[in-house]
């Protein structure tokens, strides 16, 4: 289990986020939703350990991990795609996964990302940079997989994408689900979050202001308060 416990966090001096406390459950899908500016990646980044909480705790699995760098958070399998493409853009595809894969498994690591986007797999000699929105970010979430994350934080993955690749993606995070990660995801594809989500939570200026199933979501004011648009 992750837990985000009443974390405070902001930057230089100005407040962002305001004692939250947000859980993410072994094989789950959490879906985190707010306007623009409401502290989602600000708690994605404190979660993933690259901002420090000013108060609060983040814990994995019962271990008290506030404070703790990105690296050792990696080592306990989290794994933060960050919004924009989380890509070296001038290493090759090859080289990209290589990286991202423990010491001595860099043909399984190629070999799983190839099963989650085949697409990659016909290009690994391409530089990574040379290569359009869409394919960077399924090198991104494949470098996330070649790990076998346990949790895995996802900022607006699917932003600015062709409709047929942002299918590919839900697709595939369907398929880390289904392999046992728990996702955090940040998603402006609300419907689609929604239908892959069991629980949701809404930041409205830092602050949880709805947590619960999607189901209960659909009746409540919340959605049209907060995110200014109906469900569907
Ligand atoms: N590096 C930074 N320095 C100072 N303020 C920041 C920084 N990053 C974010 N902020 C501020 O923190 C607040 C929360 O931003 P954050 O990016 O966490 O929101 P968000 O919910 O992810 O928004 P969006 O949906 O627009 O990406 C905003 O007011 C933003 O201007």
């Amino acid at each position: 289990m992750l837990l985000l416990d009443r974390l405070c966090a902001g930057y230089e001096g100005s407040p962002v986020l305001h004692d939250v406390t947000l859980a993410v459950p072994p094989g789950s899908v959490v879906a985190l939703l707010g306007a623009n500016g409401a502290g989602k990646t600000t708690l994605l980044r404190v979660a993933s350990g690259l901002l420090r909480p000013t108060s609060g705790r983040v814990l994995l699995d019962g271990a008290d991990l506030t404070g703790a760098t990105p690296n050792a958070l990696v080592k306990r399998g989290l794994c933060h795609v960050p919004e924009g493409r989380g890509v070296f853009p001038n290493l090759t595809v090859r080289e990209n996964l290589a990286l991202q894969a423990f010491a001595g498994s860099e043909t399984a690591a190629i070999e799983r990302a190839n099963q989650a986007f085949p697409r990659l797999g016909q290009r690994l000699s391409q530089v990574a940079g040379t290569m359009s929105g869409g394919e960077q970010q399924m090198l991104a979430l494949a470098r996330a997989y070649v790990q076998s994350p346990r949790f895995v934080l996802l900022d607006e993955v699917s932003m600015g994408l062709a409709p047929k690749i942002v299918d590919d993606i839900f697709e595939f995070l369907g398929l880390l689900a289904r392999d046992g990660a728990s996702l955090l995801l940040v998603e402006q594809y609300i419907s689609r979050a929604l239908d892959l989500a069991d629980y949701v939570y809404v930041l409205n200026r830092g602050e949880v202001v709805f947590a619960g199933e999607p189901s209960e979501l659909q009746d409540a004011d919340i959605f049209e308060t907060y995110l200014g648009t109906a469900v569907h």
